[in-house]
């Protein structure tokens, strides 16, 4: 009863302003899941790869290992890694939760991201609507914030900008403008995966 009523008033503020950030006393995912998700995106440099364009052409400065690739299909770079964190990030309840935020029929996990900004980094202001009209919300996982800078930025379209810093997961919806403060020190590691709703045939 109590759960319902919580994530009844979770839908409620995620409808109402398009965003849900969780802190660590509330966060999804215990501290040994994001400790094993931070393992198993984070642990091998080389997969890596420096972007400086977004999908939208918006300027970015960016290291990322993709994992799951859209397509028609959802494409794992790597099955038995990507087959591990959605294990964690897409397992029964955890689905159930992010429905009952977007208020949504079954979802699926369609792209999915690590991400690394060391000092000067940042992603521009963008859309991921404009990625894949198929997302309804992207669920960011904080692996390591930033010691300065970084701050996660919305620029909701009747309201003024907001500035996240301390989050361990946020969800954003999809059609929200959004960007990534340049990080002033340390760096800032990121687990981002896009919801869509689930195709029936
Ligand atoms: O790593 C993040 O905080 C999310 C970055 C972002 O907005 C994106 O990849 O679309
Ligand atoms: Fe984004």
């Amino acid at each position: 009863m109590m759960r319902e009523v919580i994530e009844e008033s979770l839908a409620n503020q995620f409808r109402q302003t398009g965003y849900l950030a969780f802190g660590s006393h509330d966060c999804p995912f215990s501290p040994e899941e994001r400790a094993r998700i931070r393992h198993l995106a984070m642990n091998d440099p080389d997969r890596f790869v420096v972007v400086s364009t977004g999908d939208t052409d918006e300027a970015v400065s960016v290291r990322v290992h993709r994992l799951l690739i859209d397509g028609d299909r959802p494409r794992a770079t790597d099955a038995v890694l990507v087959d591990a964190l959605l294990a964690i990030v897409a397992a029964p309840g955890k689905l159930a939760l992010y429905e009952k935020i977007l208020a949504s029929e079954p979802v699926v996990v369609r792209r999915m991201q690590a991400h690394v900004l060391a000092e000067g980094e940042f992603i521009g202001r963008h859309r991921d609507s404009e990625s894949s009209k198929r997302y309804l919300a992207a669920v960011i996982v904080q692996l390591n914030p930033a010691e300065a800078g970084g701050g996660f930025a919305i620029y909701p379209p009747d309201r003024p900008a907001l500035f996240l810093h301390d989050f361990t997961v946020l969800v954003t919806d999809a059609e929200l403008e959004h960007e990534v403060m340049p990080v002033m020190a340390g760096r800032r590691c990121t687990l981002a995966f896009w919801l869509a709703r689930a195709e029936t045939c």
